[in-house]
């Protein structure tokens, strides 16, 4: 049985496939749009689709000529700003063909999802460490249209008997640690990435986005996660759906919170470079801390973190920027 991963040419979900490579699977099938990944990103063995989650035709011929029985689902729009002024494009994209692609999975047979969810679906939580069962109240686009995705997958599962693990991710960061891939969206707006980019010389500042918020510095506090310690998150969630296990909604962080200030200190000790920093205004959307409740998928599924340490985060961070430089890719 071979996975269908959406969005594999993207940041996350090319860690994805190649940790599903790693670990011995041999057929992995990506569709992707290549509206913000890259063909390149993806190992030679890899089948590329390429086109629209929502092209129903396209997926059911996808699933039955590859044998699909899992779906694992990240294509997507991701910036929160960007929701906040397009939010009826980020609906589409978000909801609207998510729902046309497991509608389409689902007819063709795939038996488990695992959807790229967010901590977006929080919002501005009352509890911070946050645990999964706290009630979703998303204050931006972004998360609405993720929770709303969510909602359809729970429902659907349940009406037409498949499985599946929504994972939410915190922040996302680092790089593959044997250096095949990382973040390479050009203008990137994600703390670490511009923070190195700043470091390397490649933007001439970082801007603080808010410095008033009710944290012990002023600035936001988010949970940073290793990309291929999600991506091997992934995984166990994917055998455990295949060995007929329950359907699960989990967090993905480490259960710690590092400001912004404080991630800007360490790329700036990590790098060795004093880049100019700029405090701004706040910016539009953005909850002021955000740490995961971490525990749950240790207990269900085993998930032992490898990288759980915010300067290797940024060593690799940084490693991939200055390779995308000598590459000339951005
Ligand atoms: N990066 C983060 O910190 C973060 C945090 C929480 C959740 N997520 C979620 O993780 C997933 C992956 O994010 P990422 O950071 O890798 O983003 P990304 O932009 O690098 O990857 C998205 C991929 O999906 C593809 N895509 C987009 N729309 C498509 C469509 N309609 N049809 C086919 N392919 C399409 C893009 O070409 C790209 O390859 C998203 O669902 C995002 O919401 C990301
Ligand atoms: O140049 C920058 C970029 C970011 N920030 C700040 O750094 C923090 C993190 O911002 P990111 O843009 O890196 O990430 P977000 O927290 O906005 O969002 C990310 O994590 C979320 C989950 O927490 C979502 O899932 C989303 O897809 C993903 O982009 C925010 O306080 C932001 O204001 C800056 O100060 N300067």
């Amino acid at each position: 049985m071979a996975v269908l991963v959406t969005g594999g040419a993207g940041y996350i979900g090319s860690h994805m496939v190649l940790a599903l490579i790693d670990a011995g699977h041999d057929e992995v099938v990506v569709l992707d749009d290549l509206s913000t990944g890259f063909d390149w990103a993806l190992p030679p063995e890899v089948t590329l689709v390429r086109g629209d989650v929502a092209d129903q035709t396209l997926v059911a011929e996808t699933i039955r000529r590859h044998n699909i029985d899992a779906l694992a689902h990240f294509a997507a729009k991701i910036v929160v700003p960007d929701s906040v002024s397009d939010p009826l494009g980020y609906y589409l994209a978000n909801t609207v063909k998510s729902r046309a692609l497991i509608e389409a999975a689902i007819g063709a047979g795939v038996r488990h999802v695992i959807f790229s969810s967010t901590a977006a679906v929080y919002g501005e939580p009352a509890v911070v460490p946050v645990p999964e069962d706290l009630p979703p109240n998303p204050i931006n686009p972004y998360g609405r249209s993720k929770l709303m995705t969510e909602w359809m997958l729970e429902d659907a599962a349940r009406a037409h008997g498949i499985s599946y693990v929504v994972l939410r991710y915190f922040n996302v960061a680092g790089a593959d640690p044997r250096g095949r891939s990382g973040q390479s969206t050009p203008n990137a707006t994600h703390l670490i990435k511009v923070a190195t980019q700043a470091a390397l010389g490649k933007r001439g500042q970082l801007e603080v986005f808010g410095t008033d918020y009710p944290t012990p510095d002023g600035s936001c506090l988010r949970d940073y996660i290793q990309v291929s310690d999600l991506a091997a998150a992934h995984l166990v969630a994917l055998n455990h759906l295949r060995g007929g296990g329950a359907s699960l909604t989990l967090n993905c962080g480490y259960g710690r919170g590092y400001s912004v200030l404080e991630v800007i200190d360490v790329v700036k000790s990590v790098s060795g470079v004093d880049f100019p920093v700029k405090l701004s205004p706040r910016r539009a959307g953005d909850p002021s801390r955000i740490v995961a409740g971490a525990d749950r998928i240790r207990a269900e599924l085993g998930w032992v973190p490898q990288h759980d340490d915010l300067r290797e985060i940024v060593t690799q961070a940084l490693a991939w920027e200055e390779a995308l430089g000598r590459r000339n890719r951005i």
